[in-house]
């Protein structure tokens, strides 16, 4: 793995370079392709994708009950056993991101408030192009009926062999109430504007390759989007009290996702960069995913050396990484200096996949940089807000002159007379 010992300000124009662009030019015009197909001709073009990007003549994009039950009823039970477990640990964390309204009645003669709702139908993309993703499933489908959501449906792309049983089965557990095996951007169009098979929802949520990313940016209006969630990232602090295996094992972990993943270390100690970028070429020799996870450690990976931690935390600040761990001596003392990250692991035994399947806080994290403004994917997600508000004649009388003075500011003279018409000083 690449070692870059530069001044700060260079090692930050890198990072840059580096971030993953959400705008790749030639994604967005095939995705925007793709999209317009789908909403011209419907499932027939769902259909030639399907055959074009994943060798699948898909006759039936909705999966029958009986092929979900099948998995479920043969799924192995220590399967079985640790997706129950992930689902009791995201449930009791997800309850807890629950919100209600308010009332505020505060003020005499007025009454705000703003009541929650959830939304009506969502749908959930789980990605399936290298990898099978049961657990991602979980991370998605469990907020959503955590608050309340009348109809959870989920896209997959279809695989030759089927879709693994574990998405099935996963499904089930979660309360899923229909699954369409279809993937990439024409899964997103479909979701978005509804094909004769695949209902239109009001948001779609979930992580997916660079296509579905770009096809989630591009529905964006049509329909509601959780986040630009891609390929997987980490970043990790640390200092030479880490573990130079266990570093190597975890940037892995997620170069392992896609070739466009990014595994990035900082240090302040020369030695444990060299240790870990030779245990990163000894370890990856051992991964079924070798070619995937080499092309992201070469193209997206670095390990970069700084002077001190307060310049790691700066540097990590401005990639504003998916997964942060912080492998330093004491890391909670640091938890104040995190300013941009999806989602923190402390210390060495938080490796990142503890996050991934159980721990429970969710792992649809924002990503290429986006968590300087996005949050993880939670209950709040699947919510929306409405206001409500009531003034008695009294209130409104005291506040009418503001309101009344602000609209002919505006030149709204017919904002001030709804309100004058109130009064008896209205006139026509
Ligand atoms: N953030 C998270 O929570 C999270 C969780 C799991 C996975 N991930 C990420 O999700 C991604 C999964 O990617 P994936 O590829 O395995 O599955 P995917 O389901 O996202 O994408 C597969 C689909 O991409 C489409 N596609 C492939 N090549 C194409 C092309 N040339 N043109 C148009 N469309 C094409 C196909 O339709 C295929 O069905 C990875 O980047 C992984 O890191 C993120
Ligand atoms: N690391 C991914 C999120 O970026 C989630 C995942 C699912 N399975 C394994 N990993
Ligand atoms: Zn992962």
């Amino acid at each position: 793995m690449k070692i870059i010992n530069k001044d700060l300000a260079s090692l930050k124009r890198l990072v840059q370079t580096k971030t993953q662009q959400l705008t790749d030019l030639k994604v967005e015009s095939a995705v925007r392709d793709i999209i317009a197909n789908v909403i011209e001709k419907g499932d027939a073009a769902v259909k030639a994708y399907e055959a074009q990007f994943d060798n699948v003549d898909v006759t039936d994009f909705k999966l029958s009950q009986a092929v979900i039950d099948d998995a479920y009823a043969n799924l192995d039970p220590q399967v079985k056993d640790a997706l129950l477990l992930a689902k009791r640990n995201i449930t009791s964390f997800h309850e807890k991101e629950k919100a209600t309204g308010f009332i505020d009645a505060e003020q005499p003669g007025v009454l705000r408030g703003q009541k929650l709702l959830p939304l009506k139908r969502v749908g959930l993309y789980v990605p399936g192009g290298t990898a099978a993703y049961p657990s991602t499933l979980l991370m998605s489908a469990l907020p959503a009926k955590i608050a309340g959501v009348s109809e959870v449906i989920m896209v997959t792309p279809p695989q030759v062999d089927g879709i693994n049983p574990a998405v099935l089965a996963a499904a089930k557990i979660a309360g899923v109430d229909a699954i369409y095996q279809v993937g990439g951007a024409q899964a997103i169009a479909a979701l978005a504007y509804g094909t004769e098979s695949i209902p239109a929802v009001d948001k779609i949520i979930g992580p997916g390759n660079v296509f579905v990313a770009t096809a989630k940016k591009q529905v964006f209006g049509q329909v509601a989007i959780d986040m630009v969630a891609g390929p997987s990232e980490i970043g990790i602090l640390a200092d030479d009290s880490a573990d130079p295996r266990q570093l190597a094992a975890d940037l892995l972990s997620q170069a392992e996702h896609d070739q466009r993943a990014r595994p990035i270390l900082i240090t302040d100690s020369a030695d444990l960069a060299q240790a870990v970028s030779d245990n990163v070429t000894s370890q990856l020799k051992v991964l079924p995913r070798e070619a995937i996870a080499t092309e992201a450690v070469n193209e997206k990976g670095f390990i970069a050396v700084v002077a001190k931690v307060e310049e790691m935390f700066d540097l990590m600040n401005t990639v504003a990484p998916e997964h942060l761990e912080v492998q330093l001596k004491n890391p909670t003392q640091y938890l104040n200096l995190i300013k941009n990250a999806g989602s923190v692991f402390l210390g060495r035994y938080a490796s990142e996949p503890l996050g991934d399947y159980v721990a429970g806080p969710n792992h649809i994290l924002p990503t290429s940089g986006t968590a300087r403004f996005s949050s993880p994917l939670g209950v709040y997600d699947f919510v929306k807000r409405t206001s409500f508000i009531q003034y008695t004649k009294d209130a409104l009388a005291k506040e009418a002159p503001a309101i009344t003075t602000l609209a002919r500011v505006e030149g709204l003279e017919g904002h001030a007379r709804a309100i004058e018409s109130r009064f008896d000083t209205y006139y026509d």
